[in-house]
Formats: structure tokens, C-alpha cells, sequence
């Protein structure tokens, strides 16, 4: 089921020479593939003009140093110098290895260079095809190119072989025969090799791409399944309307902070701030108002406060802020700052004298207290004895049981 699950997947991918048939993805595939080529190409140049030259070893002990030599060697060294030039061209701009002109020119030299050997070799048949077998697997196998053209130069190579021998009639009918069946066999074994190895590298190419994509997928799924957890953690933790910490999210802070103090033995002041007559803010103006005064308030308070202090909504109109650090001087200088400055917000939707003010009750954790809850407690004491003087003040509970208000 699998196996026939992949032949449909690949059918339609390949055309008869094994490149893509979508001509995007092949262009993709042939630029992923270029440096390779272009570096398979220079090392198949290199090893190709050394052999060739090379055979002028053989050249000299079969024939000496006579005129044929000197033709051959001309040759060898025509063929083998532009072969190294190409070389040298593609090592320097690599893009030259999947150029038309430049590969199929050094074809066309290589080739026809050694067509040209094959009558200054009289009487050496069996070198002559060995020669064109080796010739026509190279053509396939060692230098890269479209296996379109690999056709062609190898249709060049075996006609030429055959012209070649013809003029210079060197090889009997049988020699000949054998000649062009191993040939035809050397291409037979060339074609279907490059074949599989187009295929192969194709269908890898394309196995890569699918993982890729399914990474890319994979990847943002994740970024989308951060973003949501973001989104959640942030919606769990702040007060949807006010924007700052809503009740449980604060006491998870102070809690931290409460430890924190205890071991650092730093103090830990709070402070219960409530909007005066809020519901009769309410009545007059409408919720919507109301609402809109609450955020306005609550972004008020925290711009008063450090980074290291935290806000949080109690509950209604009334707000609660730990003060890691700080004594109950300083928490009250703090408390007097953010009361005055509620005191001078300008709202035009409140009309011309707004009116908007806050009571404070500010308390101290005591070093004996654990918990954050018996100093709530008399911070919320002081407020509402600050509610009870008339409101728009900051009230310190510097005892449980006694307060000392500060008149605004
Ligand atoms: N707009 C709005 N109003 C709220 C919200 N939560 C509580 N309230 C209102 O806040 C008002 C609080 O009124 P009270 O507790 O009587 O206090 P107050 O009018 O501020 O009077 P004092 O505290 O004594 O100054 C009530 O009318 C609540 O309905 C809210 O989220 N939005």
C-alpha cells in the first residue's frame, strides 16, 4: 500500500529524462545541485586533460617521434589546455557549469580531438574502441550535464567513430561490428545509470523539500500554539478592563515578593487604594464612564510606582500595591504621590470640575507577620477611616490597632 502510495506520488513528477516536470522545481533542483556540479566538473576537466595528455607516452612508444606523433601531440595538447581553461573558468565562476555554451564547447573540443586521434593510430583496433567505450561512459558518468545533451555528444561520438573508421577503413567488418556493439552497449549501461542517478537525486530533492515544508508548517504551528499560550497566560493574569494584575495573579507577585523580603529581611509595605464616591461617578456619568475612570485610574497609579512594585485590582474601584523595599515613610511619600496625581487628572468626560480623588490606607508587613493578609487588613482599616475624615487622603496604620492620617 505504501510502495504504491510513492509510485503515485513520483509518476508524475519525472519526465522520460529524469528531471522534473515542473520546470520551477527543476530550476530549484539544478541551482541546489550547482556548486556540486560545478566542482564535479572542474575535478572530471582536470582528470580528463591529464589522461589525455598523458597518452602521449603511448604515442611516442608506438609511433616515435615522427610527424604522426607531433600531429597527435598537438592535439592532445589543444584538447588538454582547453579542457584546463574551462577548469580554471568554472573553479573561478561556478554558475559556468550549468551554462549551455561553455560545457558543450569542451564536448565539442574533447570529442572531435579524439576523433581526430583515431587515424594517426594505425593498426591499434582494440585501443580505438577502448577508447570510445571510455570516452561514452565519461560523456555519461563524469562530467555533469542534461542528459538531453549527453545524448547528443554521444550520438556525435559513435557517427563520427563510424565516419572516422570508414575513411580511414583501419578495422575489418567484424572489428568493426564489435566496435560499435560495445558501443551500443557502453551507452545502453551509461543511459540507465544516469537515469537512476537523476531519479534518485530528483526524488531525494523533492523527499527534502516536503520536510522542509513540513518543518516550515511545523514551526509555525508552534509560534501560533506560543503566541496563544502568551495571549492565555496574559488574559489569566490581568484584569481585562484596568490592564494591570487582577486579584490572583497579584497575590501570586506579592506572595514571591513577601518570601523574597522575609529572606533578604528588607521591609514589605502595602497600600488599599479606593476611588472616592465612585458609584455616585457611576450613577451620574453611566457604567461606560465608570469603566473608562477605572482603567484611567488604575494606568494613573502604576505610572507613580517602580518596576519592582506590583499593582493589581482587589476588587470594584478599589486597587492593592506591594511595596518590595519599602518602609512606611517611603510607602507613604509613594501613596501621597499617586493621590495627587489622581487628584489632577483631567477628564472631559467628567465635565469641568471632575472631582476625581482617592483614600489610601497604607500598612507595613510586620517582621512576625507570614502572610500578606493582617497587613490587607489594616491598610484597609486606614482607607476606611480615610474614608470616614472626608476621603481624598492617604491614612498610615502604623499599628494594628492605632492609625496617624495624613491630611491631603
Ligand atoms: N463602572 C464600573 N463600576 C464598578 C465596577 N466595579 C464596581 N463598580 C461600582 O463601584 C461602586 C462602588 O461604590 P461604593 O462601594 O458605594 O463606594 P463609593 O461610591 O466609591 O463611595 P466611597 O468608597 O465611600 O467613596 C458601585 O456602584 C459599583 O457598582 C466596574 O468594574 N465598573
Amino acid at each position: 500500500m505504501a510502495a504504491g502510495n510513492n509510485k503515485a506520488r513520483e509518476a508524475p513528477l519525472l519526465d522520460w529524462h529524469s528531471e522534473f516536470q515542473d520546470s520551477a522545481l527543476e530550476e530549484l533542483h539544478r541551482r541546489t545541485m550547482l556548486a556540486q556540479d560545478a566542482q564535479q566538473l572542474c575535478y572530471a576537466l582536470w582528470a580528463i586533460s591529464g589522461i589525455f595528455f598523458a597518452f602521449t607516452l603511448a604515442d611516442f612508444a608506438l609511433l616515435g617521434a615522427g610527424s604522426e606523433f607531433l600531429a597527435l601531440l598537438a592535439i592532445r595538447t589543444f584538447v588538454a589546455l582547453c579542457c584546463m581553461a574551462l577548469a580554471l573558468a568554472v573553479k573561478l565562476q561556478p554558475a559556468l557549469a550549468h551554462r549551455r555554451m561553455p560545457v558543450n564547447l569542451a564536448y565539442f573540443v574533447g570529442i572531435t580531438g579524439l576523433l581526430f586521434t583515431i587515424p594517426l593510430h594505425p593498426g591499434t583496433d582494440g585501443l580505438h574502441i577502448a577508447t570510445m567505450v571510455v570516452a561514452t561512459t565519461t560523456i555519461y558518468l563524469l562530467v555533469p550535464n542534461r542528459l538531453l545533451w549527453i545524448l547528443v555528444w554521444n550520438a556525435y561520438l559513435a557517427i563520427g567513430f563510424a565516419v572516422v573508421l570508414g575513411f580511414s577503413s583501419y578495422l575489418s567488418p567484424g572489428m568493426l561490428a564489435s566496435g560499435l556493439l560495445l558501443l551500443g552497449f557502453a551507452n545502453l549501461l551509461g543511459w540507465v545509470t544516469l537515469t537512476r542517478l537523476n531519479r534518485l537525486q530528483r526524488r531525494q530533492f523533492a523527499l527534502l523539500l516536503e520536510e522542509q515544508d513540513n518543518n516550515r508548517k511545523l514551526q509555525s504551528e508552534i509560534d501560533e500554539r506560543r503566541l496563544l499560550e502568551q495571549q492565555l497566560r496574559f488574559l489569566a493574569s490581568t484584569d481585562h478592563l484596568t490592564g494591570i494584575a487582577n486579584r490572583r495573579h497579584f497575590f501570586e507577585l506579592a506572595a514571591r515578593e513577601l518570601n523574597r523580603t522575609k529572606r533578604e529581611d528588607t521591609p514589605l509595605a502595602i497600600c488599599m487604594v479606593d476611588i472616592d464616591l465612585f458609584k455616585e461617578l457611576n450613577d451620574h456619568h453611566g457604567h461606560a464612564v465608570g469603566d473608562l475612570v477605572l482603567a484611567t485610574v488604575a494606568t494613573c497609579c502604576a505610572s507613580v510606582l517602580r518596576d519592582t512594585d506590583i499593582i493589581g485590582r482587589y476588587g470594584g474601584e478599589e486597587f492593592i500595591i506591594a511595596l518590595p523595599g519599602s518602609d512606611v515613610a517611603t510607602a507613604t511619600v509613594i501613596a501621597e504621590r499617586l493621590r495627587a496625581k489622581v487628584a489632577t487628572l483631567s477628564l472631559p468626560m467628567l465635565g469641568e470640575t471632575p472631582m476625581l480623588s482617592v483614600t489610601v490606607g497604607v500598612s507595613l508587613v510586620a517582621e512576625e507577620e507570614m502572610t500578606l493578609e493582617p497587613a490587607m487588613l489594616r491598610a484597609d482599616e486606614a482607607l476606611y477611616e480615610g474614608k470616614a475624615q472626608g476621603r481624598n487622603r492617604v491614612v498610615v496604620a502604623d499599628a494594628p490597632s492605632s492609625h496617624a492620617a495624613i491630611e491631603a
